[in-house]
């Protein structure tokens, strides 16, 4: 199966610091792809540098193509246009406006918006579309954030956290949504709470500090304990939660201040 997205050789440099040096992995064109590291090692640096959203004062090298187009020269509006659908890890959602206006303002021009999935998805932004956006719920907000991106056809979605400061229930009905969007659409997401990344990944790839540590089968990857330890910081032991807890619970790849 050709790889929806290939990287290759990516290096990023902002500020003087050379953030990513000679990235290279793929995105199978089915299934999660998990981006994975410890905190500061590059994760959402690779997500922006797909995009075309590094800052200008910083510098990309390198080679990123989705099917045979290249993407580094082309503007972010272009890429998102040709299917590259993004969720940051913020969210990002309009907070003075309602959920209906914020939806609305996600239509792509010339296209048909599928209202009907996105709300089949998520029925609670059907029932919210007048609230403020600002006043939803952490979790009200992430189903806005990724509802939004679902409005239009996409070849790949970049999802950057979307589970982060999230309630352990909330976690969960996060995961399940993500579960079936992907059903009909590859996706490369950041993701530090491995019991997520357990129940959705097929593929990971790990960076440590700024390069590529590991990639391949990301259940193989939890189940050894020696290089989730030294990659994520944490034993696979931790990361097998029970098959009967219904909640995401998981423990998150060990913050720096932990270490
Ligand atoms: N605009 C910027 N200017 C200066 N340094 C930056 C900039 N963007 C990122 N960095 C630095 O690059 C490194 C990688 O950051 P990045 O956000 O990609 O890491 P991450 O793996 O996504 O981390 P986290 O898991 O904490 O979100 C960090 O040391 C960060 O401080």
């Amino acid at each position: 199966m050709e790889p929806v997205l290939s990287v290759e050789d990516l290096s990023v440099r902002i500020s003087g610091l050379h953030i990513l040096q000679g990235v290279s992995f793929t995105v199978a064109p089915t299934g999660v792809t998990v981006l994975l590291g410890r905190n500061g090692v590059g994760k959402t640096t690779t997500l922006r540098a797909v995009l075309g959203l590094t800052p200008p004062a910083g510098e990309v090298r390198g080679t990123i193509r989705m099917g045979a187009q290249s993407l580094l020269s082309q503007p972010t509006h272009r890429l998102v246009r040709g299917g590259l659908g993004y969720v940051p890890e913020d969210r990002d959602v309009f907070a003075g406006l309602t959920v209906a206006e914020n939806l609305r303002l996600a239509e792509r021009r010339g296209t048909s918006p599928a209202y009907d999935k996105v709300f089949a998805l998520f029925p609670e932004l059907d029932r919210r579309g007048r609230q403020r956006a600002g006043s939803l719920s952490g979790g009200q907000q992430q189903m806005l954030a990724i509802g939004r991106v679902l409005l239009n056809d996409n070849r790949l979605l970049l999802i950057d956290e979307p589970t982060k400061g999230l309630a352990p229930k909330v976690v969960t009905e996060v995961a399940e949504v993500l579960e079936r969007v992907a059903e009909s659409v590859p996706v490369l997401l950041v993701e530090q709470n491995l019991a997520v990344v357990r129940r959705l990944a097929r593929d990971a790839v790990v960076l440590a500090a700024g390069k590529v540590a590991w990639t391949g089968d990301a259940h193989e990857l939890l189940l050894e304990t020696a290089l989730t330890k030294s990659l994520l910081g944490v034993g696979s032991a931790e990361v097998s939660a029970p098959s009967a807890r219904s909640e995401l619970a998981g423990p998150a790849v060990a913050r720096k201040d932990q270490l």
